[in-house]
């Protein structure tokens, strides 16, 4: 057993914006363990997603925040300047891109000091290399297995040769892969090593929800056991 925790977390740029408030409330009937919300500036990435208002509104539905996980995919540029935000509007865990920012070592701290997980994202083009130096201060690594800004991309294979990496050099690190994930891809990701999986088209596609989020979590229990 390598005491790793499956964590699904559906990302609710698939939600119908319309209904999102019941779209969020219906994946944690659903036993999802975290929602994944994405944050495009239009700049860092070419698109713009949802911001603080939204988080604000999510989280006054949502008020336990030891029950309803929040996991902020920060994909803007300046992430130093919307920590303090995130955290004051509900947010639990920070993630943000290492290409977008000067002074890792310095944004986890604050991060930390703002009373949430802090996460670092690597573009496909990005190698872990430049993560070890502070991977031990991290409490997740998110290996992105698209290029960020879209959903509904495929999966990219060749990124599981980063997430094998790092789970041999940090068995007990949370790994997060996020981008094409589904049934068919998850195997490919939780043999690799990864135990956090995002996923937003696959489970908002589903005829059945909770039966996705199951063989989602079923098949990282599957492999991680074995590691
Ligand atoms: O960060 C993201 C895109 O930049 C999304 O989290 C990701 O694409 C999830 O969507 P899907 O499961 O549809 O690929
Ligand atoms: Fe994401």
């Amino acid at each position: 057993m390598c005491g790793l925790k499956p964590i699904i977390a559906p990302s609710i740029l698939s939600a119908n914006f319309i209904n999102l408030g019941s779209d969020v409330t219906l994946l944690f009937l659903n036993q999802c363990d975290w929602i994944h919300i994405d944050v495009m500036d239009g700049n860092f990435v070419p698109n713009i997603s949802i911001g603080f208002p939204v988080l604000h509104q999510l989280r006054t539905l949502l008020v336990d925040k030891s029950k309803y996980f929040f996991d902020c995919h920060m994909m803007v540029a300046n992430p130093e300047q919307w920590v303090a935000t995130v955290a004051e509007y509900g947010g639990n865990q920070y993630t943000f891109h290492l290409e977008s920012t000067k002074d890792p070592k310095n944004l986890v701290k604050l991060i930390h000091a703002h009373g949430m997980r802090a996460a670092c994202a690597l573009k496909p083009q990005t190698e872990i290399e430049q993560v070890l130096s502070f991977a031990d201060q991290l409490d997740m690594v998110l290996v992105m297995t698209v290029e960020p800004g879209f959903g509904g991309q495929s999966f990219m294979p060749e990124m599981m040769s980063k997430v094998r990496k790092l789970r041999q050099l940090y068995p007990k690190l949370d790994i997060q892969v996020d981008g094409g994930l589904g049934p068919e891809t998850v195997n490919v990701a939780a043999e690799a090593g990864a135990n956090v999986i995002v996923a937003g088209t696959s489970v908002f596609k589903a005829k059945d929800q909770a039966k996705t989020i199951q063989t989602l979590r079923d098949a990282v229990v599957r492999h991680t056991s074995k590691l």
